[in-house]
């Protein structure tokens, strides 16, 4: 099948984010990643990039391979279950409050713009499990900061946190403490 995603770069794929002032309040500057999913062959790329990253991460991590890839609601579920499948991991979702059925574990975080809760199924990830986890977006790193703890409570090991984007002015990643990884820089 023709494609041209062998041509497609991590630069061509940066220039597809919008970015919209002040949305969704006055004062930020949102970066919209949509306009990449309107071409295959650039999320063929951008998905293949992540992976590699990610497998050369757990090689030199000697953690053996990842076993699970965790998503945050809702723009990490757009990378998390094809990241997945690529490190022949099981993928997980970490949800907002309420939206997960069965026991569950939360935590309480800052986000950019208010305070949320997240939450992951109790028994989603075993004790020892290596655990990438995967966002579109760090910005404060309030998110993926209450992804680590849930990760951790559930006896899982954070070998990499993995962006799209970093908002490289907010210091997201002094608040994380796995080891963290942008594709992309604003
Ligand atoms: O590093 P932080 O300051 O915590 O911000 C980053 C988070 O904010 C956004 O999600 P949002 O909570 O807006 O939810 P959405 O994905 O449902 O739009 C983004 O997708 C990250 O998950
Ligand atoms: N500036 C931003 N753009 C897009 N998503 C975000 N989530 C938090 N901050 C954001």
């Amino acid at each position: 099948m023709p494609s041209d995603s062998e041509t497609y770069t991590i630069e061509k794929v940066k220039s597809l984010i919008k970015t919209y002032p002040d949305f969704p309040q006055e004062g930020i500057l949102f970066r919209d990643i949509f306009p990449i999913f309107q071409i295959p062959a650039a999320v063929d790329c951008l998905i293949n990039y992540l992976a590699e990253l990610a497998l050369e991460e757990a090689k030199s991590a000697k953690c053996g391979k990842i076993d699970v890839v965790v998503g945050l609601d809702a723009r990490g579920f757009l990378f998390g279950p094809s990241l997945a499948i690529k490190l022949g991991a099981k993928f997980v979702p970490i949800r907002k409050r309420g939206k997960l059925p069965g026991p569950t574990i939360k935590y309480e975080y800052q986000k950019e713009y208010g305070l949320d809760v997240l939450e992951i199924q109790s028994d989603a990830i075993l004790p020892g499990e290596n655990v990438l986890i995967v966002d579109d977006l760090l910005a404060t790193g309030g998110t993926c900061g209450a992804a680590e703890k849930l990760v951790l409570n559930l006896g899982g090991r954070v070998i990499l946190n993995q962006f799209v984007i970093e908002l490289v002015g907010l210091g997201g990643r002094k608040s994380l403490s796995g080891k963290t990884m942008s594709v992309m820089e604003f």
